[in-house]
């Protein structure tokens, strides 16, 4: 793990924070969703160890406008401009700096806080967090589309600043607490779990009858829609493929996904000695939001206490490919190179941003991103810089429109 700082900046951790009874200044991207709702719940829970220093959104100022009332940032940012006089006026009097626009959230990730969340979902989410990568910030990364949309140079970004680069996603976390990054050589497998999504039982035919409602409905996590959506396909589970290949440099052939309905064990790491280990927990996110904000320490958290002899079983059981052609998709994405992945990456925003809208069916977002896939965009097996990376995502959300259009039809 290589891109996990050895070295503890000071002024980042919890347990050199607390040694120098100081507090921890933090930055919220995406404050709104669900990420950003909980890690705000945390750090409430201990009003004397963190400074807020900014929080972003895109549209839901109303919610901004509150929380920003409540946790008192030093800056609340709204991307959408058309929203910036209703904030304003909504942080009327409370000395709260106020701004709005793309370029006003990158600028909040360049703000001096030592802690970033990545909580902002999709691609979006690429130019603010590399912000706080290039200036070398501890960064919470929820925000797994920046590393499938760009993981090379993200990660080019993060060796070159010396950013210290914390997995939030709950499986990556849960690898992050069980692999020792010196025993990389003795991985045999890194199995990530899956929940199975809210159709992990369904026919096909009913998944094409699917509706957003359905599909939103997650058994076990309270989560954003895209994800939800990428979730009930597998897409989910193949983006974090990908971004299991870059956080952890064990080889493709080494990741594996297993269904596990009941979301308790959230990974596992085999070795070759055999010892398989895991990280368990209830399905909360606030769990692995804590171990990212109080790394290398740990903190406590309110989440529900695991009772196995109450839950009495676990659950395991391969993939179906067939049903769920997703999977499959992101890892052909990922065995054809960097670009491929940043075309699977915009082609499934897209399609499922078009499956939320009611313009095409559930089963249509994976046959949408193997058509867009199919047309090559991605030739270019590795793109040489960011711009590429834009250029090659914006040219695979025109394909996707196209096909969501044609299919309209
Ligand atoms: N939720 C979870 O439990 C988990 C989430 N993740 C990942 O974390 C990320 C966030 O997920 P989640 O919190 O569920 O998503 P949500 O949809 O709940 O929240 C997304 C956040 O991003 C903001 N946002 C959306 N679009 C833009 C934009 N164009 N510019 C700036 N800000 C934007 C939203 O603002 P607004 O509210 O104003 O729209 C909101 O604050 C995703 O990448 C997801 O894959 C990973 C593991 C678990
Ligand atoms: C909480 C979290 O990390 C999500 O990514 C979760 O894993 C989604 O559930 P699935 O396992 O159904 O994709
Ligand atoms: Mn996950």
């Amino acid at each position: 793990m290589a891109l996990i700082a050895e070295a503890h900046n000071a002024e980042t951790g919890a347990s050199s924070r607390a040694a120098a009874g100081g507090r921890k200044s933090i930055t919220i991207l995406g404050s709104t969703g669900s990420i950003g709702c909980s890690t705000l719940d945390l750090i409430a829970r201990d009003r004397d160890g963190f400074d807020l220093v900014a929080l972003t959104a895109h549209r839901n100022v109303r919610r901004l406008i509150e929380q920003a009332r409540q946790h008192r940032p030093q800056l609340a940012v709204i991307a959408d401009r058309s929203l910036y006089t209703e904030l304003k006026e909504g942080l009327q009097g409370t000395g709260i700096e106020v701004a709005a626009g793309e370029e006003a959230v990158i600028d909040a990730a360049g703000r001096s806080a030592a802690w970033v969340m990545a909580g902002i979902v999709g691609a979006a989410g690429l130019a603010p967090t590399l912000t706080a990568v290039r200036r070398g910030a501890c960064v919470a990364l929820a925000n797994k589309e920046c590393l499938v949309s760009a993981g090379p140079l993200f990660l080019e970004e993060v060796a070159k600043s010396g950013a210290t680069l914390l997995p939030v996603d709950s499986e990556h976390n849960a690898i992050f607490q069980v692999l020792d990054a010196n025993q990389l050589g003795s991985v045999e497998k890194i199995v990530l779990t899956a929940s199975g999504g809210p159709f992990r039982t369904w026919s096909e035919a009913e998944m094409a009858a699917a509706t957003p409602e359905q599909a939103v409905a997650h058994p076990r996590w309270d989560m954003g829609a895209k994800i939800s959506v990428d979730s009930a396909t597998l897409m989910n589970k193949g983006l974090e493929l990908i971004e299991a290949h870059y956080l952890f440099p064990v080889g493709e052939p080494r990741l594996d996904v297993i269904i596990h309905p009941e979301s308790i064990v959230h990974s596992m790491v085999a070795y070759e000695d055999g010892s398989v280990l895991a990280q368990l927990g209830s399905p909360d996110m606030r769990t692995p939001i804590s171990y990212a904000l109080a790394w290398p320490s740990r903190m406590a958290t309110p989440c529900a206490r695991l009772d196995l002899a109450q839950i009495g079983q676990l659950t395991f059981e391969a993939p179906d490919f067939k049903r769920f052609p997703a999977l499959a998709l992101a890892r052909e994405a990922l065995c054809a190179g960097a670009a491929a992945s940043t075309v699977l990456n915009a082609a499934n925003e897209v399609a499922v941003a078009a499956f939320l809208a009611g313009r095409i069916g559930f089963l249509d977002i994976a046959s949408a991103v193997a058509s867009v896939l199919a047309l090559g965009t991605g030739a270019v097996a590795v793109p040489a810089d960011l711009e590429t990376v834009y250029e090659i995502d914006r040219i695979a959300r025109i394909q996707t429109e196209e096909w969501v259009q044609n299919r309209a039809r």
